[in-house]
């Protein structure tokens, strides 16, 4: 199954990482401020704001879908999105399936202030720190690969840091134990990760089960502003979206469009 090869594959890039630094010195590196100074829950606080909020994916490739963007320009992307007023950006660093890197991520924080979430494979905590050395604002964290103490121990790990956490289900199991761990962003993706398909009802269906207290986010499969209506008719917070957006030659027009 591909989410388990993405995640031993993060498991193996951890322990790769952790062989040039340890947990402690990345520990110790945070707490003495060496991360971008970025302000604290920023990621968060952009999809709060009025209306639907847009988080805005940067990826060269997918599991599901191979190459996406062939030539690339990941700067000039992340700059398109942010003068078209994204309010968030998702940069994949999962660099075997989705050809991302920490690189690309560094090289867009650089660029832009919008918030981003560095959207990997979370299975450690150590790749927390990562991000927050990168100058992440948030990061992700999978329901389907990690269990509901894991994941309140992250959370924990995030509030110390500043950093917002974008918790990912897909079903009433995987709400539940978001919504048990202390998640306050709660995404619902509409693709099941185990066999790739996408069942745009998923976040419609499941989306009284979210508290109102917490953002929801809808994830994946939006292919038009009629889409993106849909979402906002059923009181999504925020959507998220990679491959139409990468397809788009016009990304400023497409998500003005969607805007309404
Ligand atoms: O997109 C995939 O093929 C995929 C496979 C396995 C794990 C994760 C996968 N995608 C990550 C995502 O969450 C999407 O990049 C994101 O939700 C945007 O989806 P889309 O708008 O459909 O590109």
């Amino acid at each position: 199954m591909i989410l388990d090869q993405l995640a031993d594959y993060a498991r193996v890039r951890v322990a790769a990482d952790k062989e040039k630094t340890s947990l402690d010195a990345l520990q110790h590196l945070c707490a003495d401020g060496a991360a971008p100074s970025r302000p604290p829950f920023c990621f968060e606080r952009a999809l709060r704001g009025d209306g639907l909020s847009f988080i805005c994916e940067v990826k060269k490739a997918s599991p599901s879908k191979g190459i996406i963007s062939k030539s690339f320009p990941y700067l000039d992307i992340a700059a398109e999105y942010e003068q078209a007023g994204a309010d968030c950006i998702s940069c994949l660093t999962e660099p075997k399936w989705f050809l991302g890197s920490d690189r690309i991520f560094t090289d867009i924080r650089s660029r832009v202030n919008t918030p981003m979430i560095r959207k990997d494979f979370t299975v450690d905590e150590y790749q927390i720190y990562q991000a927050k050395l990168m100058g992440a604002d948030a990061v992700l964290l999978i329901c389907a690969l990690l269990d509901t103490q894991t994941i309140a121990h992250h959370l924990e790990i995030c509030e110390k840091l500043g950093l917002s956490a974008l918790v990912e289900t897909h079903d009433e199991a995987e709400i539940r134990s978001a919504v048990e761990a202390g998640a306050r962003l709660i995404g619902v993706n509409n693709r099941n990760l185990k066999d790739f398909s996408v069942d745009f009802s998923n976040a419609a269906r499941l989306r009284d089960l979210i508290p109102a207290d917490c953002v929801y986010v809808a994830e994946s499969g939006v292919k038009n502003a009629a889409d993106v209506a849909a979402l906002r008719s059923i009181g999504a917070d925020a959507v998220l979206m990679g491959e139409v957006l990468m397809r788009a030659p016009d990304k400023a027009a497409l998500l003005a469009q969607m805007r309404g």
